[in-house]
């Protein structure tokens, strides 16, 4: 198979993007992929570092008012289409897939009006605005909330969860935990706030950092790779007590993930995919700055089942944000029940779902 994948921006878009490809590669060893980005999104550094073919086309997204960088997102986006087109015609592929973000709406655009079959994949429960325009144009929508169903043309529509979930499922325990100066054998609280890292949360940990000294858990406090100079250089990141490492980034976040035992960050789509995937207890702060407030939705859905806490970013300071992960490490009876909620929820043959999707596409 030639299989043409774009999606982009942040890493939500991109590891379900990788996770596919990983999948169909074990399935069927002689396919061929090509993955289009753009220079500026996180998959200019991720998709390349994972071995995948790399092009790039050059977009931007629209501003919500009427101004001159309109204008010029319009010339972007005709122009990008235009590119995406001869990218197409060169690699010439069965399938292209957007995985959502903007760079994915020029290349399944271009897609379709070349007849290229077509299949988007909407991580979230609220629809991304470019998968909510290519919905118009592709053959195949996958889904991961049934919620979201609604909002696209019924017969398009498949649930398939995201494949990043299973990709981790089949993670186990291995000790990797020690890369990072941290006992495998200790209870390990992650807290990060997606792919970028996000601010409130960085604020909130930096300031509980004192009240970590002593607990009984490690903790690994991930701000982002954007914000890591600013935090180090912050006072209270000097003179760390021995149980809390402070790190960029994890390149290889599903290989830790199965020694974490409360997971405090985001509700980013892909995030929740993997700790479902796993059942992982978490904490939950919703990003308020996203489209349709999409991530309490998403977080909405885990607490609903009881397989998660949400703390509010207006209601985040050092106090809930430590309070919070005291109650959830002082009860294992509650961890042990919340992990079994999340992996009620959890979608862990995503990846074979998405593939039945390709390869009835094509069959058909
Ligand atoms: C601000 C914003 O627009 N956020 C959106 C973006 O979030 P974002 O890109 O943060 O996406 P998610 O939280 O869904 O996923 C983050 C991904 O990055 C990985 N990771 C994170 C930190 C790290 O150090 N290493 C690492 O590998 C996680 O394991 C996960 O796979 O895409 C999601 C999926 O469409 C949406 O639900 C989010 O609302």
């Amino acid at each position: 198979m030639r299989l043409l994948v774009s999606g982009g921006g942040t890493g939500g878009h991109i590891y379900p993007a990788l996770a596919l490809i990983e999948a169909i590669k074990q399935q069927q060893p002689d396919t061929e992929v090509l993955y289009v980005g753009t220079k500026k999104g996180l998959e200019s550094k991720i998709v390349p570092n994972a071995g995948i073919p790399f092009k790039t086309i050059e977009i931007q997204g629209f501003k919500r008012s009427l101004s001159f960088e309109n204008f010029k997102t319009v010339y972007l986006f005709l122009k990008s289409v235009e590119d995406s087109k001869k990218i197409i015609r060169e690699f010439n592929p069965d399938v292209v897939i957007g995985t959502g973000g903007y760079v994915c709406g020029s290349v399944v655009y271009a897609a379709s009006r070349l007849k290229v079959k077509t299949i988007i994949h909407e991580q979230n429960s609220v629809a991304g605005v470019t998968n909510k325009f290519l919905s118009h144009f592709v053959d195949k929508i996958g889904i991961c909330f049934d919620d979201v169903a609604s909002e696209f043309p019924a017969k398009k529509v498949v649930f398939t969860g995201n494949p990043r979930a299973q990709q981790v499922a089949k993670m186990k325990k291995s000790g990797r935990l020690k890369e990072y100066h941290l006992d495998p054998k200790r209870p390990t609280v992650l807290i990060f706030g997606g792919s970028r890292g996000a601010l409130g949360i960085n604020r909130a940990s930096l300031a509980a950092i004192k009240k970590f000294k002593g607990q009984p858990y490690q903790v690994l406090f991930v701000t982002g790779r954007v914000h890591y100079d600013e935090i180090m250089k912050d006072p209270l990141a000097k003179d760390l007590p021995e149980n809390v490492v402070i790190e960029p980034y994890i390149a290889d976040m599903p290989s830790i993930l199965p020694e974490i035992t409360v997971i405090v960050g985001r509700a980013g789509a892909t995030s929740l995919a993997e700790i479902t995937a796993l059942g992982i207890p978490a904490i939950l702060i919703p990003s308020p700055y996203v489209t349709h407030d999409h991530q309490t939705k998403n977080a909405q859905s885990l607490v609903n089942k009881e397989a998660a806490l949400m703390i509010k970013e207006s209601g985040l300071n050092a106090e809930t944000l430590f309070d919070n992960i005291q109650v959830m490490l002082a009860d294992p009876k509650k961890q042990a029940q919340m992990a079994q909620n999340a992996k009620k929820a959890g979608v862990p043959d995503a990846a074979d779902r998405l593939i039945k999707v390709i390869n009835e596409l094509l069959e058909g």
